[in-house]
């Protein structure tokens, strides 16, 4: 259920377990997308705010309330956190759908998935105090040795707008359960969320500086971030032309980074499919959940020629019956894209698309009984070929282009033709032929008979130009860790290597 007139906080940056101004001062606004209208505003953090941010978590790493406790004590504060985000569940899914459009429901199971993401790395943390020393044998008797592992430092996290919060806590949460002290900043076009994690992490007295949040712009909160000495790594989840630029300003650094970038993925549909609805319904939500702002939607509909026909009259009949309101409406299943400057981005996609000459076979419009906000029906393209920019390119909005194909070779070569490499889903009920399609996709995830179904437990991330690293399950905490070899002598002998000058 929304909370009507639910009362948008006014923060102030989260630095060292306080709220603090930004040095300069300046706030950004918050606009409802399914309104136009500002609601309120989020601090606008520079390069002076995020040299006091890194140093608070500097020294929250060199204090024993941080820096030298145990996973289990990291674990009480992760629980701590989960509890209090449950508590505000309501509360906090409505900010999110107010801030980014996003329809309530799906809100709502974003902040089950970001507390139970807090619960699952609170297990792991648990379970790291046991494998923070890991005895090597050497089956010598002049050398002990083994691996530590530690948490890796200060941690700049960079979020997009899409999943505000759950994107945000897919890493806050193993950075902490590692025992790194984190530096957040979320996207500007979506910070509320992020800075009531804030609110919470002060609730369950987080020790001051193991996260803070800076809110702000990318070219002045985020860059300064990424090329900041001082900062260890950047794990980043955004656009493909922000990550080249993460990436350049790490290298200088020699910084490592983890990039989950976006995508253009495929889901190729088999005539063998027992139940086409079934089939349908899963297309429809691999492309159109979330307003299509997903960064594996599966956006490209390869179909066997044979069903092609009969597949998309039911898609059409599928896509017309998706109600398209406010988010906060009941039963909403369609809610705006994100921004004016998305809305403009989406709108393009598809005139291009049109003078390229592929058809519209339905959608791309703004609905008639929306009359403000950043609304589009959902878009059905056909006749495109593999040159034109709707095929290749990430669009992030309610856009499904079409293509068909004969044999399974031909959809194959079509399903990797991008450049991208984050997801890939099959439908069909030839278990041989999904183990072939398994093998032959070129991406980091593979649905089979679905499409975005995603459990904390397994690795997220992609290849190609999607990005490398992943997010969530063991492989998510691993990369705040580093890993120490130590390798001590023994033996009471000298080492014998040089001549000894009392000889
Ligand atoms: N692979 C994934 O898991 C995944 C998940 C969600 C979104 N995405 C991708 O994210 C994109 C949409 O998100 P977006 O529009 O927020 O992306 P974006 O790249 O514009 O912004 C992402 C973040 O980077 C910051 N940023 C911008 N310029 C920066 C700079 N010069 N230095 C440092 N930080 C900077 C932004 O402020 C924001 O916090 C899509 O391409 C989508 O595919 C990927
Ligand atoms: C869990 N989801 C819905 C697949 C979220 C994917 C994150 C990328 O946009
Ligand atoms: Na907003």
């Amino acid at each position: 259920m929304a909370i009507r007139n639910v009362r948008i906080p006014s923060r102030q940056l989260y630095i060292n377990g306080e709220w603090r101004e930004p040095v300069k001062k300046n706030r950004i606004p918050i606009i409802n997308p399914a309104t136009e209208e500002i609601i309120g505003d989020i601090p606008a953090a520079t390069a002076e705010d995020v040299d006091v941010a890194v140093e608070a978590a500097r020294r929250a790493l060199a204090r024993d309330d941080w820096g030298s406790t145990t996973g289990a004590q990291r674990a009480k504060y992760l629980r701590a956190i989960a509890a209090k985000l449950l508590e505000r569940k309501s509360e906090l899914a409505t900010l999110e759908s107010l801030d980014s459009g996003k329809t309530l429901f799906e809100s709502a199971a974003d902040m089950d998935d970001v507390a139970a993401c807090f619960e699952y790395y609170a297990d792991l943390a648990e379970a790291l105090d046991s494998k923070r020393k890991t005895p090597v044998n050497l089956h010598l008797d002049s050398f002990k040795t083994y691996v530590l592992r530690e948490p890796l430092g200060v941690v700049g996290l960079i979020t997009p707008w899409n999943y505000p919060l759950l994107m945000a806590t897919w890493k806050v949460a193993p950075a902490l359960a590692a025992g790194c002290a984190a530096i957040l900043k979320p996207s500007e076009l979506a910070s509320i969320t992020c800075l009531e994690l804030g609110e919470i992490c002060r609730e369950v007295g987080l020790p001051p500086g193991a996260l803070n949040i800076l809110t702000g712009l990318g070219p002045e909160a985020g860059a300064p971030l990424s090329s900041h000495p001082h900062v260890d790594k950047i794990a980043f989840t955004g656009s493909g032309p922000t990550g080249v630029k993460i990436m350049t300003a790490a290298a200088q650094l020699v910084k490592p980074v983890s990039l989950e970038l976006g995508g253009k993925s495929p889901i190729v549909v088999f005539d063998d499919i027992d139940n086409l609805d079934i089939a349908v319904e899963w297309a429809l939500f691999g492309c159109f959940a979330n307003t299509g702002q997903v960064c594996s939607a599966t956006s490209r509909l390869i179909i066997q020629e044979s069903i092609a026909s009969e597949f998309l009259d039911r898609l059409l009949l599928w896509t017309k019956n998706i109600k398209i309101s406010d988010p906060l409406e009941e039963d909403c299943k369609l809610g705006p894209v994100v921004s004016s400057g998305q809305y403009e981005k989406v709108l393009k996609f598809i005139s291009n698309a049109k003078n390229e000459g592929a058809t519209i076979l339905y959608g791309g419009k703004r609905p008639e009984h929306l009359k403000k906000g950043y609304y589009v029906q959902p878009i059905i393209i056909t006749d495109v070929n593999t040159s034109m920019e709707i095929w290749k390119e990430e669009v992030f909005g309610p856009v499904l282009c079409v293509k068909t194909f004969k044999t399974e070779e031909e959809a194959i070569e079509l399903a990797n033709d991008t450049k991208y490499g984050l997801a890939s889903a099959i439908m069909s009920k030839d278990v041989e032929r999904c183990e072939r399609f398994t093998k032959a996709f070129q991406t980091g995830i593979i649905w089979i008979n679905c499409s975005q179904p995603t459990f904390h437990q397994l690795p997220w991330g992609g290849k190609k130009r999607s990005g490398f690293g992943r997010d969530l399950g063991e492989w998510g905490l691993e990369k705040y860790l580093n890993i120490k070899q130590v390798t001590e002598y023994t033996s009471d002998d000298a080492w014998d290597f040089y001549k000894s000058p009392s000889n």
